[in-house]
């Protein structure tokens, strides 16, 4: 199993500093991505967590909108995560009416939505994929996926406060998404999971 050789990590806004330190614990060159250059040089991408508006607001004044579409309609692995979620997913129910999204996966989302656990809570997830203890996970003002097409494969899911279980691991081909942040427990595993598909 081969990992892709240079893994970006979108630095427009957001926590980009863990996710580049996990994929160094991994072995992999971590870059952060802020240009249409940048992003041309790397084989896969991590989109963090942060705040979903003003990413997207700052893919479009960087010149990286456009680019970045592209490079994902052509099957270039990428990694979301909570706002990174938010922005591959086909659509976002509440997004702001400017807010761009890039269709990335057949999920939808809506921000802020985890109900009474709205600001934030943690959980212990079994992840389909990930062998050993579960894994710790940290949600943030966490989207939620409202519906999941066919093609998309549920590797985790949690209780809501209301009871309903709700996916928050999803992924389409080499595409996945997580709900919480996964940079900020130092466990690597939910980044070797997307690193074993994205190097196929
Ligand atoms: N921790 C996060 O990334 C929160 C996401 C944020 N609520 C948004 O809408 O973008």
């Amino acid at each position: 199993m081969t990992y892709p050789k240079t893994v970006g990590v979108l630095a427009l806004q957001g926590d980009s500093r863990n996710h580049l330190s996990l994929l160094a614990d991994l072995g992999v060159t971590g870059v952060p991505v802020r240009t249409p250059e940048q992003l041309e040089a790397v084989d896969a991408l991590v989109l963090p967590g942060g705040e979903s508006t003003a990413i997207s607001l700052l893919l479009e004044t960087s010149g990286m909108l456009g680019p970045l579409r592209a490079r994902l309609a052509e099957g270039m692995p990428a990694l979301g995560t909570c706002a990174g979620m938010i922005l591959l997913a086909r659509e976002v129910t509440d997004g702001r009416p400017d807010q761009h999204h890039l269709d990335a996966l057949d999920i939808v989302v809506r921000r802020n939505a985890f109900g009474r656990q709205v600001d934030s809570f943690e959980a212990d997830l079994d992840v389909r994929g990930i062998d050993g203890p579960p894994l710790h996970a940290v949600f943030i003002r966490a989207p939620i996926v409202e519906n999941a097409g066919d093609g998309v494969e549920v590797l985790a899911s949690v209780a809501r406060a209301d009871g309903a279980e709700r996916p928050v691991v999803c992924r389409e081909g080499p595409v996945m998404v997580a709900a919480f942040h996964p940079e900020l427990t130092g466990d690597p595993r939910l980044h070797q999971l997307f690193l074993e598909r994205a190097g196929d």
